[in-house]
């Protein structure tokens, strides 16, 4: 089995998720915990490594790398220049299972690069490279496209992993995620949800009958 490092990029705790309209720390809350989530679940099969610009983010437990420059694509060619085979996963994949992660490393691991894309279809969620120098990161708006275009194989259509591509930037998004079952950090940070039984991503499930009370939140200060 190809043994991967699985870099997930970190924005600064106080401004990351700022499209979520929570309060500052609510949000930083929850921020943690979907990272928290997306890491126990990319432990279950490949290393982790975060990298970031904020210290802060040492507190998760896995090794951290400095971002070179400010932004997710300079964070990401820092992975791109690792020893492959190497991923890069977003970090707001609250509903990540690690079977689904284990999926897509074993089709990625078929192809120079890969790319899956996220839930709406026109972003990415995980690229992951074989070969030396194949990764490059080009995410923003419509980044599946430009991945595609620059030779990653897209491997969304081969897999069913609704949770590795439910990414959440916004409340609804959230909700989405929570319908899908989300992890128990998650869980746990969001007071309307029942804190998850042990076991990890993959073996919490929320029902979507809680979701009555999620509403959108004014930001403030
Ligand atoms: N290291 C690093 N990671 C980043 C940076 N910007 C975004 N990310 C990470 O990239 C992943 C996807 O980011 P986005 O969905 O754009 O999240 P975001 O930038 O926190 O969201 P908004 O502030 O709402 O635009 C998440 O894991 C982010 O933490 C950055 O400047 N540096
Ligand atoms: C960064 C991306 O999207 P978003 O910021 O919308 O999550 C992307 O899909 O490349």
């Amino acid at each position: 089995m190809t043994a991967w490092t699985v870099w997930v990029p970190a924005k600064p705790r106080a401004t990351a998720k700022s499209r979520l309209a929570l309060p500052p720390a609510r949000r930083a809350a929850l921020v943690e915990a979907m990272l928290r989530d997306v890491l126990a679940a990319v432990a279950a099969v490949a290393r982790p490594v975060v990298v970031t610009a904020d210290p802060y983010w040492r507190c998760l437990g896995a090794p951290v790398r400095a971002e070179p420059a400010p932004g997710l694509n300079a964070a990401a060619s820092a992975a791109a220049s690792a020893d492959s085979p190497v991923a890069v996963l977003v970090g707001d994949l609250p509903a990540l299972r690690a079977a689904e992660l284990a999926s897509a490393l074993e089709l990625a691991a078929a192809h120079p690069w890969a790319l899956v894309a996220d839930a709406a279809g026109h972003g990415t969620t995980l690229l992951a490279a074989t070969a030396p120098g194949c990764l490059r990161p080009a995410f923003g708006a419509r980044s599946r496209l430009r991945h595609r275009a620059a030779g990653a194989a897209d491997l969304t259509a081969r897999l069913s992993a609704p949770g590795l591509r439910r990414d959440v930037d916004t409340l609804a998004d959230l909700r989405a995620a929570v319908a899908l079952g989300v992890g128990p950090a998650t869980a746990q940070a969001w007071p309307d949800a029942p804190a998850a039984a042990s076991g990890g991503a993959a073996a919490s499930a929320m029902p979507a009958e809680r979701l009555g009370p999620l509403r959108d939140v004014p930001a403030s200060g």
